[in-house]
């Protein structure tokens, strides 16, 4: 696990259809304070082939400079072992299983959190995979339940059974998706059971949420954040004692990202990006939604996530 050099390790969550290479390269050139950057899932097939979108999210010129977590969507434990090759090949150390994707379409194939469905068939998965040296050190992300918390106990007991580089623990249920209260209960319970390297995700939006996180946990060693860093790039700086956001990080922050987007794939797409990642610092305010929604180009949205 990479070490955070001062306090908690950082993870910037995988995020599927935003945290990819050029908002990476992007975030650490002008914000910084996170020490890993995780890559939204592969998808893994029977072929072993990946999408060359997938193909060019992992290669290392895409993420030179940068600390990255490379993660795969799986049941099959000879696809994941060829995989954790592959990682190896392009130069990465560790690479991470998803156990916590909700999508219904993931979990009706068992995969992702579906996976949690069934611990008996999860243990035999992981038997098998560890049953080889592994080319590089492996870690999962989960959620602590399929229907209800009450799975987590077995859950954890299994978690902590195995020599995983670490644990990141979605404090909810896949029934709870991304809403509704977390559970921390979750987290104490991971650190009871002697999870290895336990690392909390889910809504730490605020340097207070971290400070009370810190406060509630004192033997934690990293933290996972996606939308709070979506909202305030500067989170992990701020965390780290840094300053907030100015409005000239951000302006070049979101020009630089939509200028990338546009770039490699179009203006359309490139302004459904921004829009949709400005939706998080923009949260509960209508005015600023309206005007986003109203926007056609890139200097509109800024003034509507940034203007008075
Ligand atoms: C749009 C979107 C895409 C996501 N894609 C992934 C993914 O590819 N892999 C993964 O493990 N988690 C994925 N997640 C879950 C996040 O990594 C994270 O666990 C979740 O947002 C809770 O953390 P937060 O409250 O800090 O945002 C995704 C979440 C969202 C909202």
């Amino acid at each position: 696990m990479a070490e955070g050099g001062k306090g908690l390790t950082i993870y910037f969550a995988p995020m599927e259809g935003m945290t990819d290479g050029i908002l990476r390269q992007t975030h650490h050139r002008i914000f910084g304070g996170v020490d890993v950057y995780c890559l939204p899932f592969h998808k893994l097939t029977q072929s072993l082939s990946l999408l060359t979108r997938e193909e060019r999210d992992i290669a290392p010129e895409e993420n030179e400079g940068l600390n990255v977590l490379p993660q795969a969507l799986t049941r099959d434990p000879e696809q994941l072992s060829a995989w954790l090759y592959y990682v190896s090949e392009c130069g990465y150390s560790c690479a991470d299983l998803n156990l916590g994707c909700p999508s219904p379409t993931v979990t009706k194939r068992g995969r992702g959190s579906g996976m949690l469905q069934d611990p008996g068939y999860l243990r035999t998965f992981l038997d098998r995979l560890f049953s080889n040296t592994l080319p590089v050190s492996l870690s999962v992300k989960t959620r602590i339940g399929y229907e209800s918390p009450e799975e987590w106990p077995e859950l954890a007991d299994l978690f902590a059974d195995y020599p995983f580089a670490h644990v990141t623990i979605h404090a909810r249920t896949t029934r709870e998706q991304y809403t509704g209260a977390v559970h921390p209960e979750a987290f104490e319970l991971a650190l009871r059971k002697g999870i290895p390297h336990p690392v909390y995700n889910g809504d730490l939006r605020t340097v207070e949420d971290v400070r009370a996180f810190e406060e509630r946990f004192p033997a934690a060693e990293a933290v996972m954040i996606g939308r709070g860093l979506l909202a305030d790039p500067a989170l992990g700086r701020r965390i780290r004692g840094g300053k907030e956001a100015s409005e000239e990080e951000l302006r070049n922050w979101y020009t630089a990202l939509y200028e990338g987007w546009r770039d490699r794939f179009d203006r359309t797409i490139a302004l459904g990006r921004i829009k949709k990642l400005m939706e998080w610092p923009s949260e509960g305010d209508i005015r600023r939604k309206r005007l986003l929604r109203r926007a056609d180009n890139i200097e509109s949205c800024i003034s509507a996530v940034l203007g008075e």
